[in-house]
Parts: C-alpha cells; structure tokens; sequence
C-alpha cells in the first residue's frame, strides 16, 4: 500500500531537520524541501538560467554554482524579488517532492517542508506535525547554526507564517524546548501512534 504523507513544518531553526534524522533513524523515509529547493537550481536546470537571466551573473560563485548567501540577502530584504523567486521555484521544487515522495516505501512518509501552507504543499499531506519552538529560541540557534545576522534571522523570521497561523494546521504539535535526549523520546513517542494510523487517520 502506498504511505499517507505527514506534513512536518515549523519555522527557521524550530528543529525540523534535527526531528526529521529522528525518524530517518526509525526507518522512515522522507524529503526535504529545502533539499529539492537545492536540486532545482543546480548547473544546467533551466531554473538557474532564469534566475541568472534575473538578477544578474553575480549570483553565481566561480564555479557557477548559485551563490546561495547573496540570494538569500538580496530576496528577505526585498519581497518583491522573493515573491518572484518563489514563484519560479515552488512548482519546480513541488514536482521534485512529488516524485520523491512516490518512491517512498515505509508505512508513512515524511515531508519536511518550511512553508507547508504557502506553497500549497498542504495538499500533499495527509497530517501536519508542527515543531514548534519559542520565537527567542529559534533566533537563538539559528545564529548558533548559520554564519548570519540577527537582523537576516529576523528578516527570515518576518517572511514566514506566524506561530499561530502554523498551530491553526497542526494535528501534531512537538514543542522543541528542551535536550535532543527528550526531542528523540518524543519522535519514538509519536512514530509508535503514526504506525497505528490510517491514511493519517486515527
Ligand atoms: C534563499 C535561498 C537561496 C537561501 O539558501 P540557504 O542555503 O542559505 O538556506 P536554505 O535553503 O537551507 O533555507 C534555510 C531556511 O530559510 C527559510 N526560507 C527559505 N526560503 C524561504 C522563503 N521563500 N520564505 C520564507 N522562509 C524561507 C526556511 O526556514 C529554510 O528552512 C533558499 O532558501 C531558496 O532558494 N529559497 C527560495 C525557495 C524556497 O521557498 N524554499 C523553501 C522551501 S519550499
Ligand atoms: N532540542 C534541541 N536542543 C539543542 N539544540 C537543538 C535542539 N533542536 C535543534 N537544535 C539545534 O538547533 C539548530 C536548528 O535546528 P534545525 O537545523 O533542526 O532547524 P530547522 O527547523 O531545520 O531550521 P531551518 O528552517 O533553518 O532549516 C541546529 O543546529 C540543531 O542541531
């Protein structure tokens, strides 16, 4: 039987990826938005040409790959310019999930995803676990993680649902405010109840 998709969301720096290795460690199979939003624009897709075409050829490092630092300064200082980046990539990184997630053989199957309710991803799934961290947390990891700003963390931060626009989707919610030790008990808490469900349905 093909497996029901769950939807696992939350903002930057909530523990998506940290929760996502949990349950790649139980064996279940998974992808990763931002992962597909890296395959689509690497040398030779048409979508790096267009972006090329853009913003110009300093986009690209020496090795013609995108300077992927540049993008993301340039796009959460003007929304503009990442409304239209969005909506070159989104349909190209669905397709990708897409495809993915069709090769998927575990009884459930996980898309990891920063932007489940803006890019339509939500249709894809059939449950929603949101990670959800507090706000001063979240920044607090980010910088600790990413060679970046605090005003990049909170220009990211401001381009993404809100906490309670998340919550509002969630039928899951782990609230990843303690050790990765607790984080790992609770994602073997929720797979054990995953792999009772129906198509996602108690
Ligand atoms: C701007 C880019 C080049 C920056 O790349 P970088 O390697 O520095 O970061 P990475 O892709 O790992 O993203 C890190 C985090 O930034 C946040 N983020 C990325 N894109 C967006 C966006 N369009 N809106 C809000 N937050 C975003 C997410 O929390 C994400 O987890 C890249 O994020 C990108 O191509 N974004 C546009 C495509 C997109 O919307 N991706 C999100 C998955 S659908
Ligand atoms: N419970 C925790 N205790 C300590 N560190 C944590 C915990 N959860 C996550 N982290 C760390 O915080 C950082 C951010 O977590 P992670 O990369 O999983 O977030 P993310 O939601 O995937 O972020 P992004 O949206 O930017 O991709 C990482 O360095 C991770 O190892």
């Amino acid at each position: 039987m093909k497996p029901w998709i769950l939807g696992l969301t939350g903002g930057i720096g909530s523990g998506k990826s940290a929760v996502a290795q949990c349950f790649i460690d139980l064996g279940v199979h998974l992808v990763d938005a931002d992962q597909a939003a890296r395959w689509v624009v690497e040398p030779g897709r048409p979508a790096l040409r267009q972006i090329t075409e853009h913003f110009g050829e300093a986009i690209l490092q020496a090795d013609g790959q995108l300077d992927r630092a540049a993008l993301r300064k340039l796009i959460f200082q003007d929304a503009e310019q990442r409304r239209w980046l969005e909506a070159l990539l989104h349909p190209l990184i669905n397709q990708e999930i897409i495809q993915y997630l069709a090769q998927a053989t575990s009884p459930y199957a996980i898309l990891v995803t920063p932007l489940l309710v803006e890019t339509g991803q939500h249709a894809l799934t059939q449950r929603v676990l949101v990670i959800d961290a507090p706000e001063t947390l979240q920044i607090e990891r980010t910088l600790m993680r990413d060679n970046t700003s605090l005003e990049q963390v909170q220009a990211i931060l401001n381009a993404q649902a809100t906490r309670q626009q998340r919550l509002q989707i969630a039928d899951d919610v782990l609230v990843n405010d303690r050790d990765l030790i607790w984080l790992r008990s609770e994602v073997e808490r929720l797979h054990t109840f995953y792999l009772t469900l129906n198509r996602g349905q108690p």
